[in-house]
């Protein structure tokens, strides 16, 4: 496995999560949800990076994190309704991404009908890889992603298996917020998702590119 490079310079600047949910049939099988007809879109603040090796923080007000392993696309300059077909010159590069989510308080944010900020948008619930260029990625749309928890597989997922592909994602977005350079995409999580708890290590990473680590710690604010 080729050497990753070091936190990048893009996280040092703290820029904007937009995640993307639903981008997999088989999980929104397992969580029972319709497909979507555009892609489902949320967002983390920049205080959700956790990046290798920082603890994922348990929230005080969940008894049920969920891991959701999914691949990363960072921002290589500005995209405002940026056409399918130029989206790819605007991605720099990738990471692995783990979209943590209180699941209690998404299913109750859902029979609410509320936002899901609670559930997916607290301190560290992002970790994130090395940054991974993109000259090192010939096709993003056929990568493997794996999670193991305690050492044990949890999750794998291919990218090819997208409902919504990537320049269609930036495209979409991109007309509706306009990106910056160093933003992070994080497209959606393949079946698999499941419960972590206080103390348990996560290592996840992308296939032959690069891997993380990651423990859960329970919040202390
Ligand atoms: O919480 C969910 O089920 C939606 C989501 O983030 C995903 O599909 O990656
Ligand atoms: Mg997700």
């Amino acid at each position: 496995m080729a050497a990753p490079q070091p936190l990048s310079r893009f996280w040092e600047w703290g820029k904007n999560i937009v995640c993307v949910g639903r981008n997999y049939a088989d999980h929104a099988r397992e969580m029972r949800s319709a497909l979507p007809r555009e892609p489902l879109l949320f967002l983390k603040p920049s205080s959700a990076y956790a990046p290798d090796g920082a603890p994922a923080l348990l929230p005080a007000y969940s008894r049920e994190l969920h891991h959701e392993l999914e691949l990363g696309v960072v921002l290589g300059r500005r995209a405002r309704a940026v056409p399918e077909a130029a989206a790819m010159d605007c991605v720099a590069g990738y990471a692995l991404c783990l979209d943590m989510t209180a699941r209690d308080v998404q299913a109750e944010c859902k029979r609410q009908g509320l936002p899901w900020t609670l559930a997916k948008a607290f301190t560290a619930s992002c970790p994130v890889s090395a940054f991974v260029p993109r000259d090192r990625v010939p096709d993003p749309h056929r990568l493997k992603l794996w999670l193991r928890v305690n050492g044990e597989l949890r999750q794998e997922g291919d990218t090819s298996a997208m409902i919504f592909s990537i320049p269609y994602i930036i495209s979409y977005i991109s007309g509706i917020m306009t990106l910056e350079e160093g933003d992070l995409i994080l497209t959606g999580t393949p079946k698999g998702v499941g419960p972590v708890q206080e103390n348990d290590e996560m290592e996840a990473g992308i296939k032959g590119l690069v891997s993380m680590r990651c423990r859960v710690e329970r919040a202390r604010l």
